[in-house]
């Protein structure tokens, strides 16, 4: 199995929702596989907040040989999506060669933006069915939005723990997490390292809504009844608030919450069950039980809107998270649901 990463530069200015536009835009991608003669074996994976394009990383026990989506029998392709920093255009990215990232003044992305940024690879790539196109959370919310807008291209559409459109909880949290990162001064001097306090205390809030109250319980409680300090919960929060600024940066961060609070795919098209109804995918949309981010109830939602659409819930102690960690569980509601729409 080859492991590929590409990069796709766009030949013209990106045009942006907002009405203003991107100079150059560029997208990082991999792919594994092989696509076949006829076009049909194409798995496109739409990654969540900090992930990146390489999902046999992060979604391992799922993507990968051996697994349920095994390159040796499909051509997968996933970017990096815009306003990101694993490699496609994002506010570290210097607008042209030699002149200065702009950092805080990158300009809004919507998932619509990404969407577009995924079509124009998809296009480069001369694909022109996809089999299943499947995302979690952030991810999902890019599915979904790309099977609105283009129905006859995918055959079956797989989404986890996402919503038709971002609640005012998830809003409110991620602006506790803005506001965390923008008290940070360091966030104002526009350097790569510019926000990282703030951003760790991003990624703890974070945390919260992506974990459960019993998650914690079950894997920080403390062993002793004599403790005043020195919690273990509070050094799990500051170990991931570490982890993730080891690897991100605050000002891509930002521009991701953001573009995840736009998510709307009910904005221009008369509300988001018209808009579900457009999708023509076979349909399976899987929740979390514990997951109070992305609610079963929003699951059951999209379900209800997209014509034909299966409805499965996951058990799972890990919340929202769930999506990336019960492969296990994922796999089977896969295996029933290519089974239950080959036979229609
Ligand atoms: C380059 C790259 O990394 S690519 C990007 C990878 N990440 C992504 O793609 C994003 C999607 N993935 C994720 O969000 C996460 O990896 C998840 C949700 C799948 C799993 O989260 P994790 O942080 O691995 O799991 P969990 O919450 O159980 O925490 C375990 C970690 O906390 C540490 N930890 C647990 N309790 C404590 C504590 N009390 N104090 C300090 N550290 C603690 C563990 O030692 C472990 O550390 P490690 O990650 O260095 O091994
Ligand atoms: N844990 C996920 C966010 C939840 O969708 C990530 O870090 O990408």
């Amino acid at each position: 199995m080859e492991d590929s990463t590409h990069l796709f530069v766009s030949p013209e200015p990106f045009p942006l929702e907002s009405g203003t536009s991107l100079p150059q835009m560029q997208v990082s991608y991999c792919t594994w596989g092989t696509l076949n003669a006829a076009g049909t074996n194409v798995i496109w994976v739409c990654h969540a907040l900090t992930a990146n394009a390489d999902v046999l990383t992060w979604w391992p026990g799922l993507f990968g040989a051996g697994f349920y989506y095994d390159p040796a029998d499909w051509f997968i392709v996933c970017a990096n999506v815009l306003g990101s920093c694993y490699g496609s255009t994002g506010p570290l990215t210097p607008a042209a060669p030699g002149a200065p990232a702009p950092y805080q003044t990158f300009p809004l992305v919507t998932i619509r933006d990404q969407v577009a940024a995924h079509e124009l690879l998809c296009q480069h790539l001369g694909i022109t069915q996809i089999h299943t196109l499947i995302g979690g959370s952030l991810g999902g919310q890019q599915a979904l939005e790309w099977a609105v807008q283009q129905p006859a291209l995918f055959e079956h559409l797989v989404v986890l723990a996402t919503s038709a459109r971002h609640s005012p909880w998830g809003i409110a949290f991620n602006e506790a997490q803005r506001m965390a990162i923008l008290a940070d001064p360091t966030y104002h001097a526009a350097t790569p390292e510019g926000g990282q306090a703030g951003l760790q205390a991003a990624r703890a809030v974070a945390l919260l809504s992506y974990r459960t109250y019993d998650a914690y319980g079950q894997t920080q409680q403390e062993e002793t009844d004599e403790k005043l300090t020195d919690f273990r919960a509070s050094a799990y929060q500051r170990y991931q608030g570490q982890k993730l600024a080891a690897r991100f940066d605050a000002y891509s961060y930002v521009t991701l919450s953001r573009a995840m609070d736009s998510h709307n795919l009910g904005r221009e098209r008369g509300g988001a069950a018209e808009a579900l109804a457009r999708i023509r995918a076979h349909t399976l949309v899987l929740g979390i039980s514990s997951d109070v981010l992305f609610p079963p109830s929003e699951q059951q939602f999209l379900a209800q809107h997209i014509p034909g659409a299966t409805y499965a819930e996951m058990d799972s102690r890990y919340g929202h998270d769930g999506f990336l960690i019960e492969v296990e569980q994922i796999a089977h509601h896969l295996a029933q649901f290519y089974a239950t729409a080959l036979a229609q």
